[in-house]
This record gives structure tokens, sequence and C-alpha cells, in this order.
């Protein structure tokens, strides 16, 4: 069933992506992007830090937890976030790596200093690293989207310099402990959710469990190869694009078989607008059929509301 969802090389002229990219976004809000220039070796060592992080003692990652932080940046310990609407908390933990500013620029106050583990010292530059690599690779398919709206290739170049974008580390813990006894307790993995930013670029998918709602309500899996991104759209995009692209609902499910018995790891790159700037309805996205539907809204206004609904804000 995944047959639809494209599958993208990134290589291609900028009319083939947009194509290609703004059909299956208009269609699934996901499509899975190859040849995305993003270092290969680069990836290896970023999931070996990730595994070699969540595999330190519980009390040694508690200490990078920020508490009343949103957890924006650091640690966010196993069963912590719960997606709108749901009463258990999510099987994960993870960490937060945000945009490393320069010293007293005007965005600290939307953007806390990240926080690195001092067990691992090359974790700070592996990830630094791979933050820009994911913006730069942002970019490109952004501008494939821009066209596809019919806006300027550059049209999102001045939205997302110094975006609030974040980069996660997730971690799903094994379901059945070494016994085969059962620890889920009726929760899942990654409860069904949309993304709250523009949007997600997401390394690390091909171990099963990524799921995504079709517009015909069926779920259907992701399943990147490996080394490729599963691409998908956030509610920020969804809103200024008067929900002609979709942010899609979807989720990670519990493994049966052997696979309970194994981590997945995953890495999201949340890529955000600036934090000032205003989500304002495209005229391009409006006409008798589509009205208008939203409010302009500074992007980081946006996030406050919605961190407060997942129980990462107050
Ligand atoms: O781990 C995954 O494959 C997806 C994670 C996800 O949807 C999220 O963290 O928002
Ligand atoms: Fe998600």
């Amino acid at each position: 069933m995944t047959d639809n969802i494209a599958h993208v090389s990134l290589t291609r002229p900028l009319e083939t992506l947009a194509d290609q990219l703004g059909r299956s976004f208009t269609e699934f809000g996901f499509a899975v992007v190859s040849d995305h220039g993003i270092d290969e070796d680069l990836i290896a060592r970023a999931e070996r830090m990730s595994r070699a992080f969540f595999a330190l003692p519980e009390d040694a990652k508690r200490g990078y937890f920020i508490e009343g932080s949103g957890g924006a940046r650091g640690y966010t310990p196993y069963r912590t976030e719960k997606a709108v609407g749901q009463d258990t908390t999510d099987l994960k933990e993870f960490w937060h790596v945000g945009r490393s500013l320069p010293a007293g620029d005007p965005l600290e106050e939307f953007m806390p200093a990240n926080v690195w583990p001092a067990q691992l010292p090359e974790f700070r530059e592996t990830f630094e690293r791979l933050y820009a690599e994911f913006d730069k690779a942002g970019l490109k398919i952004l501008s494939a989207i821009a066209v596809h709206l019919g806006l300027e290739p550059d049209w999102f170049d001045a939205t997302v310099d110094q975006g609030n974008s974040v980069l996660r580390l997730l971690h799903y813990p094994p379901i059945r402990d070494a016994k085969g006894v059962e620890n889920a307790e009726g929760a899942v993995r990654a409860a069904p959710h949309g993304d709250i930013n523009t949007i997600t670029l997401l390394l690390g998918a091909e171990e099963a469990g990524l799921e995504l709602l079709s517009q015909q309500g069926e779920w259907i899996p992701v399943s990147p190869r490996p080394g490729a991104l599963a691409v998908n759209i956030g509610d920020m995009l969804s809103r200024l694009t008067n929900d002609r692209l979709r942010s899609t609902i979807h989720r990670v499910v519990n493994p049966e078989g052997e696979a309970s018995r194994r981590s997945r790891f995953s890495m999201p790159f949340f890529l955000h607008f600036r934090p000032d700037f205003v989500i304002e309805t495209l005229p391009q996205c409006v006409d008798a059929d589509h009205p208008d539907q939203y409010e302009p809204l500074s992007s980081h206004d946006f996030l406050m509301q919605r961190l407060r609904e997942i129980n990462l804000a107050k």
C-alpha cells in the first residue's frame, strides 16, 4: 500500500521535484526522499552517538532533563510526552538539539541554549553538523514546495532563516523484556499525532512501525529505504497553505515478534519557521471553494499553543 507515496531523488530537476513532491504531499502529506545530500558517515556516527546516549544509566540521562523548559533542549524521559487528546504517554524517550546561536543574538529569547552530554565528547560536533545538513536538505525540499505552490523557488528561505528547528533523537525501548513479558501497559510507541512545525525530515524510519492515516481512513506503513528521509508536512505549513498541503496524522505502532524485543531509534528534524515569522494564509491557496480559514499568527505563538496541548509546556 505504500506504492503511491512518492519516492523521489533530490537530484531531479526542480520542476520534477515540485510535481512529484507536490502530488505526494497533497494526497498523503508524506514523501520519501533519497539522495538528500546528508553525509552517510555522519548519519552513521550520529546513530552510534544516539545509541550511546540512551545506553547511559537512567540517573545520568535525567541529569539533562530541564524541568519547565517545554522539553526544548536536552533529555525528556520515557513516558513524558503525550499526543493531543490521548490519556496515556508515549513509549519513548528523546533528546532535543536546537539551533546554536551566537551569544547575544536577539532570537535567544525564543531559542534556549543547547546542553550537551559530558559523557560523550563528540556528541556536540556530530549533532551541530547534522543539524546544519538537515537545514540544507530542508531548504531544497522547501524550494520544490514553493514551486509547486506557484511561489518563487527561494520564497521560504527568509521564513526559515534562523528558524526554531529541533533535531530529536528518539529511542523506543523494547516492548518485551528478556523473559518475553510485555511492558507496554496499553500504550503505544507514538500515539497518532500531527507534527507542529513546517516540514519534518525523518532519518532512521526503516525499522518498521511508522504509519500514516490516509484520507480514506486507512493506516499505511511508511517504509523508506535505509538512509532515505521520510518527509512530512507539519501543521504550520498546512496553516500557511489553507490546508492545501496536508499535515497528516501518523503514529508509531508497537512491533510483534522478535522486533518487540528490540529498541527502535529514529531522528526527526522538525524544521520550523523563524519564531517571528507570521503565518498568514497564502493568497494562492484561497478561492471561492477554499475560503481563508485562519487568522495570522506568529510561528512562536502557534508553537506555544501546541506545546501546552502535548504536555510539554504550561
Ligand atoms: O519515530 C518515528 O518514526 C516518527 C516519530 C514522530 O512522528 C515524531 O517524533 O513526531
Ligand atoms: Fe511525528
